[in-house]
């Protein structure tokens, strides 16, 4: 059976329980990045329909909030079971509008369904504190409460994990949730909303709007009857954001762009290191914000180390994702393209050795060619931009105080990796490495177990671990007299 025939195949908004159309009838397409097929249509819904939907998902959430933590812990573990019997299918709606490898697909629905079971978990265990009492006769409670309707606004790079990491701790925490994923990939989302349905989860407490992210994003920010926002997404956007949401001032989540430093230093075991570069750099055809974007080798071990890369890389197989065979799909778009082009061509005008690859043709599309450069320098574009394409620069160091220093100078903090077999290094650049999130001897590192988030430009916030349900509640302190 065609993927479009299944139940969750859906190409209206769900709103309120509803699946709806915008109500100018405007609609835009969804285009299969390797086919260049139009595969679906949806609403670019106005800004007056989102109005509504707020008022209502925010009435929902009244109700969904006075559900016990057991019954929303009860309907999410439902929604979990249902995603996992859909997987197949739901990875082949990623990939068809999204492009990634079937396997990556599977993988990523997987990823999604993770944290609607972890916080189906953490639902009953939202718990706050007793105080030894401020004074002889009064007494302290803190309570941990929901902290409203909330907005989600996603990326198309992982179009059902970037969701469900929103979704599942906002319905955990007892919140009503409005999510605005990227254009690029609205089906996943809208799957997840038909799963939701059937799962039982009450009408308004998830909705999923299409359109466009500035309009929509403006509805979102300036309606002070949206308490949270969480934002995954370029920093530069992210940027934006963040001003418009103090105008109500929103409790706001950041997962913005990286610039991940991946190291291997003297005493690294090569072969492992040579896979982690491989897993971190081109999972996604390299558009994933944790993507290794320099990697860095010690002088000592820099031409094996390029050898072997060179070798895996040259294995790698581009193509449909749908082929069993593929392991690198097509590029989102042309600009994405375009961005990995530029950064290659400026790097090779300032000294950089073509190892292989390249920039890809006009008669290319959207497919790229796994490239890893030689001898890049911090002169180069791609040492301060992330690339988000199938692209490796190799840069070589000699001390590891020159190479932190290299790795922190970036305004993104979000992911680093390294490789070492001294424990005593292990911590020593852990610690000094200025991002959220390290990997040693690892180039993949995310969870719903680990607290996912970056500092600097690379975001605020965490989501997932035991610390995710703390972006959707707030702490209420009551402090209580007793007769004396
Ligand atoms: N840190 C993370 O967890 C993480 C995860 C995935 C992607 N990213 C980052 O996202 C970027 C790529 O994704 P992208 O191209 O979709 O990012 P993007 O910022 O262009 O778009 C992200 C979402 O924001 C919407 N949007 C765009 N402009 C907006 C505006 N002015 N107001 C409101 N919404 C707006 C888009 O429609 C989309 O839904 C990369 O920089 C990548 O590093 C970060
Ligand atoms: O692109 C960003 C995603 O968060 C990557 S991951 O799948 O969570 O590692």
């Amino acid at each position: 059976m065609s993927v479009f025939n299944a139940s969750f195949f859906r190409q209206q908004c769900y709103i309120n329980g509803h699946w709806v159309d915008a109500s100018d009838q405007q609609v835009a397409d969804v285009v299969d990045p390797a086919s260049a097929e139009i595969i679906a249509q949806v609403p670019m819904l106005p800004a007056k329909d989102l109005e509504g939907c707020i008022v209502s998902a925010e009435q929902a959430g009244q109700q969904w909030k006075q559900q016990s933590a057991t019954q929303r812990s009860q309907l999410l573990k439902k929604w979990h079971q249902l995603i996992l019997e859909n997987q197949a299918g739901l990875a082949e709606l990623m990939t068809r509008e999204q492009g990634k490898p079937l396997s990556e697909a599977i993988g990523e629905i997987a990823y999604a369904a993770s944290y609607i079971e972890w916080f189906a978990e953490e639902a009953v265990r939202m718990h706050g504190d007793t105080l030894t009492g401020p004074g002889q006769h009064k007494r302290g409670l803190v309570i941990r409460q929901p902290v409203g309707l909330c907005a989600a606004i996603t990326p198309w790079n992982f179009p059902a994990a970037m969701l469900t990491r929103k979704i599942a701790p906002a319905l955990a925490a007892g919140c009503s949730i409005i999510v605005k994923p990227a254009l690029e990939t609205p089906l996943s989302a809208l799957a997840l909303a038909a799963l939701a349905d059937e799962a039982g989860i009450p009408a308004g407490v998830l909705n999923v709007v299409t359109g466009d992210g500035p309009a929509l994003g403006k509805v979102l920010t300036q309606n002070e009857r949206v308490r949270k926002l969480s934002f995954t997404g370029s920093t530069q956007t992210g940027s934006l954001l963040m001003a418009a949401s103090a105008r109500h001032v929103q409790k706001i989540s950041l997962e913005l762009g990286g610039n991940a430093p991946f190291i291997v230093f003297a005493d690294a075991d090569l072969e492992r290191a040579v896979q982690g570069a491989i897993d971190s750099k081109f999972r996604n055809a390299g558009q994933t914000c944790v993507c290794a974007n320099r990697i860095y080798v010690h002088e000592s071990l820099y031409d094996a180390f390029l050898q072997r890369f060179q070798q895996a890389t040259q294995q790698l197989i581009v193509g449909n994702g749908l082929l069993p065979e593929s392991q690198i799909g097509p590029l989102i778009n042309q600009q994405a393209v375009h961005k990995v082009n530029q950064q290659i061509e400026d790097a090779l005008a300032k000294g950089a050795r073509l190892v292989c690859g390249g920039p890809a043709s006009a008669s290319d599309g959207l497919w790229f060619t796994p490239t890893i450069l030689a001898d890049a320098t911090s002169a180069m574009r791609c040492a301060h931009e992330e690339t988000f394409g199938p692209m490796a620069p190799v840069f070589k160091f000699t001390d590891e105080h020159e190479v932190i220093s290299q790795a922190n100078a970036t305004p993104f903090g979000l992911a680093a990796y390294f490789y070492t077999q001294n424990i005593d290094r292990m911590w020593r650049v852990a610690e000094q490495l200025e991002v959220g999130m390290v990997g040693v001897n690892t180039g993949i590192i995310s969870s719903a177990s680990a607290p996912f988030g970056g500092i600097k430009s690379s975001g605020t916030g965490r989501e997932g671990s035991r610390f995710g349900l703390d972006e959707y509640t707030e702490l209420k302190y009551i402090c209580l007299e007793l007769e004396a």
